[in-house]
Formats: C-alpha cells, structure tokens, sequence
C-alpha cells in the first residue's frame, strides 16, 4: 500500500481527495492535515463531511513543525490541498524528506518565477524547483510522470480548456486565438467564507476579465496565446468551457476525428457522438471529461465544449491519475 498524506484535507478538493484514496485499494490515507493554529483540528474529517462517515474518521491534525517534520516518516506522498503561497512554502521541506509531493495549487505550474510576483501576488520563495516540477495534465503528462518529484496538478479551468485544445494544438490546426468562456460551480472558490460567493450574491457573471491567473497558465501548457473568460455560475460544481478556435485551412471533419481519436482509449476523457453536448450535471461528481464539436468549415471555425467536475478532475481525480502513474499502480482514476 502507498502512503499518502493530505495538507488542506478539510477543504473542497482535500476533502474530495481524501474520499478518493480512502477507497482506492491500492492507497492509504496516511493522514489528514490542516494549518497548526485551525479551527477544525482535531475534528474528524468526516464530522465535516458526513458522507465520509466510516470512510474516513481520522482527525484533522495540525500542520506544526514537529508534525510536519515527521511527515516523511508516515507517508511516502503528500498532497497539497492548499493556497498556492501555503504550497509554495511548504513543499521545499517536504521534497528535502524524500516525499513525493502533489500540488493541487498553482504553487508550481509555471517555470517562469516571474508569474508568481505578476499573477500570483507573492514571490515565489523557491524558483529552482519550478523548473525541475511536472505540469500534471494526466493524458498528456507522459512518462514524465513517472520519475517526477513534484508534480503540480493542473488548475479546473485549464484542465477543461487543455484537454480540448491540446489535441488542436498536437496537430497543427488552431489558426488564430481561441476564445476560452468557462462557467465554474462555486465550490472552485473553495471551502472558505467570502461575500462574493455567498448564497444571495451568486449570479451568472463574468469575473477575472483579461487577467485571470488561469489564462497564463493555459497559454504556456498550449504554446499558444488565448483570451480566457472564467464565469461564476448558480452551482455547486462543474466546469463547462465553450471554446470557439479559428481553424487552419486543412482543418476538416476528417482531420479533428483524427486529433480527438487521441482519447479513444481513454476512460476519463470521452468526445460524445456528434450533435450532443456536454451538461455540467454529466460529470458532476466523475473523473470524467466530456469533449463535443462542431466545425464551420465556411468560416474555418470550430466550436469545442469540454465539462468536467471541478473537485473531480479539475483537481482529486486528476491528482489521483497523477499518483497511480507516478507510481505505476495503473493511469485511471
Ligand atoms: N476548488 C477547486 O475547484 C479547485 C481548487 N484548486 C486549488 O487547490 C487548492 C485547495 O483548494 P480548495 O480545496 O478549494 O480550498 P479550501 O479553501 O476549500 O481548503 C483549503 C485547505 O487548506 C487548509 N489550510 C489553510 N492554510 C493552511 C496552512 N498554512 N497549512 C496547512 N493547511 C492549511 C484549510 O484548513 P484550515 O484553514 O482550517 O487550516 C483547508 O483544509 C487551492 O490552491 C486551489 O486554488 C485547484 C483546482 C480546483
Ligand atoms: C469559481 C472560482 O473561484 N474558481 C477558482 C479557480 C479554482 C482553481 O482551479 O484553481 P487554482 O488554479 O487556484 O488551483 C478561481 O477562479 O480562482
């Protein structure tokens, strides 16, 4: 059995992950830790989470020092379930133990430390890792994986939007600048109060308007530039990205079949018969990916939507895929 430990494991994507390991055969759930000073230490994950109720009762501990420098011990991976400075910080120390570490934040996405300042809102504290850490989109990772200390997971609307454009971009055929509008649950915002996602002020709006940090994050995985458009949507969770791509002139039905036959032996991501569209409440609480699209060929423009859930695949099932393949205990979450 693998060891795996959770920082961040009260929140949304911890939470969801710690449920997934727990049943996972292959895995233990080698402890769930939340920041030193937390009000909910020593509460039972599954007080929080009643759905985890005989799953996972083990109580949320606190992220001291002396816990944290006695991880390498319990455990052989850890996953940061945290804000990307909290990651940023906190992983140096835990890669200098010989742990694995996943990163569910954007901690460690970019090779260039000068997002960090520019996107982020901190200075990274230790660019020499970010070069050396993996980008851990799971169907595109490839064997990098499997020899990777520090694995940065994906953030939810750049897994959405990449898996539908990755397979665009591998054959030549995006012609001009993709058009990203994406519509997130509120759980993307997390487990934390804020007023902006609170019961009576969500609504269908735009936000984060030509400067979202996901965009930056989408146009260096692609290699090419996009306009990204995150909307909140009146739900719990689910992504769906509606992307609208300038093609290049042998873009034809034939040629994208060809690019999107790249997941034809995928369990996880799946383009749906041609005329169907993905719904958010298709993959709300799956691992999977749903691609659908349809081709102008008078215009030269494809309309490609993509759905996952974002607790799932934009983040715990995607860590998972990432784990198992680090691992070699199977690719699939
Ligand atoms: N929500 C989503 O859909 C997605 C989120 N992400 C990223 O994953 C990360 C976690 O997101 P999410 O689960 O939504 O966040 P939440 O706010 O729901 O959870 C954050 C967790 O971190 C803990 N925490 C906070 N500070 C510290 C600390 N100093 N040391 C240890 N633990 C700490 C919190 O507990 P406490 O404060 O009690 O200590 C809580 O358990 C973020 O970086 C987010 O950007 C990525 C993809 C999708
Ligand atoms: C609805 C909502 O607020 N979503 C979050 C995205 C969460 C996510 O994927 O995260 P990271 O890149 O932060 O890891 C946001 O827009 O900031």
């Amino acid at each position: 059995m693998l060891k795996v430990a959770i920082v961040g494991a009260s929140g949304y994507t911890g939470a969801t992950l710690a449920k997934l390991i727990a049943n996972h055969p292959s895995l233990a759930l080698a402890g769930c830790y939340v920041s030193a000073g937390s009000a909910d230490a020593h509460t039972p994950l599954s007080q929080l989470y009643p759905e985890l109720l005989g799953l996972v009762d083990q109580p949320l501990q606190p992220l001291t020092h002396e816990a944290q420098a006695e991880l390498g011990q319990q455990a052989q991976a850890v996953c940061l379930a945290t804000d990307h400075q909290v990651s940023a910080e906190l992983a140096p120390a835990l890669l200098a133990q010989g742990l694995t570490v996943f990163d569910l934040s954007g901690g460690h996405r970019f090779a260039d430390p000068a997002i960090y300042p520019q996107h982020y809102g901190f200075s990274h504290p230790s660019p020499e890792l970010l070069s050396d850490a993996v980008y851990g989109l799971a169907e595109w990772a490839g064997t990098a994986l499997a020899d990777a200390a520090l694995i940065a997971v994906p953030g939810c609307y750049p897994t959405a939007a990449l898996t539908a454009l990755k397979p665009l971009a591998q054959h030549g055929l995006i012609a001009g600048v993709p058009v990203i509008n994406a519509v997130s649950g509120v759980s993307g915002a997390g487990r934390k109060a804020s007023l902006n996602s609170s019961f009576c002020q969500v609504s269908l709006t735009p936000y984060g308007v030509l400067g979202h940090r996901h965009q930056p994050e989408i146009e260096s995985q692609l290699g090419h530039a996009v306009v990204f458009t995150p909307h909140l949507g009146a739900f719990k969770r689910g992504i769906l990205a509606t992307i609208t791509v300038p093609v290049s002139a042998d873009c034809t039905e034939a040629a994208l079949s060809e690019a999107y036959g790249c997941y034809d032996d995928s369990a996880v991501v799946h383009c749906l018969p041609a005329g169907q569209w993905p719904k958010v409440d298709d993959v709300a609480g799956s691992d999977r990916c749903l691609l659908a699209w349809k081709l102008d060929s008078e215009r030269q423009v494809l309309v490609v939507a993509s759905a996952i859930d974002n607790l799932m695949k934009g983040a715990a099932s995607q860590a998972l895929q990432c784990i198992l393949i680090r691992f070699g205990l199977g690719g699939e979450a």
